[in-house]
């Protein structure tokens, strides 16, 4: 077995920073799985098609170039994350890009992956699995925060709207809605610095490794 980290959890939660310092640690590859999703919203919207368009946005999906997604600005837009969780609840872009996931997981070095179905769908029997979470006041700071740093004008409230409305259809949709696994441990960074948060993730991950022998 390898060293599977499976994180998952709402917007802005930390769940990208602390899967990317887990994966720096061990010496293991990253996929935030986000930005798939990201990138397909958007390669919807600069086509001028609909994000209600399963077919188009499906087919999307199938043709999307993953090299340079982590380095492309236009992914990381309030604008982005709206149209991805738009296409993320149809079933077929979500098949598109699930074998793409799951490779990425059976890596034998073995692999850290973030998103909303990383522990139930994409890696149901990944060791280490958490779900990281806080409450939507101090994520919508956090994103408000890292987005207005990069000259975006949004206001807070707006921000706190943004993150509930995807909060729910996150959580709502019917194909792989985001939930806790079972088997994660819930990680709530509400009162914690990224520095308290990545402590209590390591320590989370070194219990699952000591309980599966890596
Ligand atoms: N525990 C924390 N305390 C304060 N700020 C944090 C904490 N964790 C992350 N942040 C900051 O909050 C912002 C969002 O974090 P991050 O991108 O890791 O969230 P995410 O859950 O991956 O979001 P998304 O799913 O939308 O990609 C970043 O600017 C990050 O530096
Ligand atoms: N495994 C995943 C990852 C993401 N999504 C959807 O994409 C949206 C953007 O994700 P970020 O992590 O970059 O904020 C998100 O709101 C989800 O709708 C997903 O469905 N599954």
């Amino acid at each position: 077995m390898s060293l599977i980290i499976a994180v998952d959890g709402p917007a802005a939660s930390g769940k990208g920073t602390i899967a990317a310092r887990l994966a720096r640690t061990y010496g293991l590859p990253h996929l935030d799985t986000g930005l798939l999703y990201r990138a397909v919203g958007v390669k919807l919207l600069e086509a001028g098609r609909s994000l209600d368009d399963e077919a188009a946005a499906t087919e999307a999906a199938r043709s999307l170039d993953v090299a340079g997604l982590s380095d492309d600005p236009r992914l990381t837009t309030g604008e982005a994350g709206e149209a991805a969780s738009r296409v993320a609840g149809h079933p077929g872009v979500r098949a598109a890009l699930l074998d793409l996931q799951q490779a990425f997981a059976a890596q034998a070095v073995g692999a850290v992956l973030d998103g909303r179905d990383i522990g139930t769908v994409i890696a149901p029997d990944a060791p280490a699995k958490l779900f990281v979470t806080a409450t939507p006041e101090v994520r919508a700071t956090r994103r408000w925060r890292q987005l207005t740093a990069r000259g975006f004008d949004i206001g807070f409230e707006e921000m706190l709207a943004d993150i509930q409305r995807r909060d729910a259809r996150d959580a709502g949709r019917g194909a792989a809605p985001m939930v806790q696994a079972e088997d994660a441990v819930l990680l709530d960074t509400t009162d914690m610095d990224i520095e308290a948060a990545f402590d209590a993730a390591r320590r989370i991950v070194e219990t699952a490794r000591a309980k599966h022998g890596l």
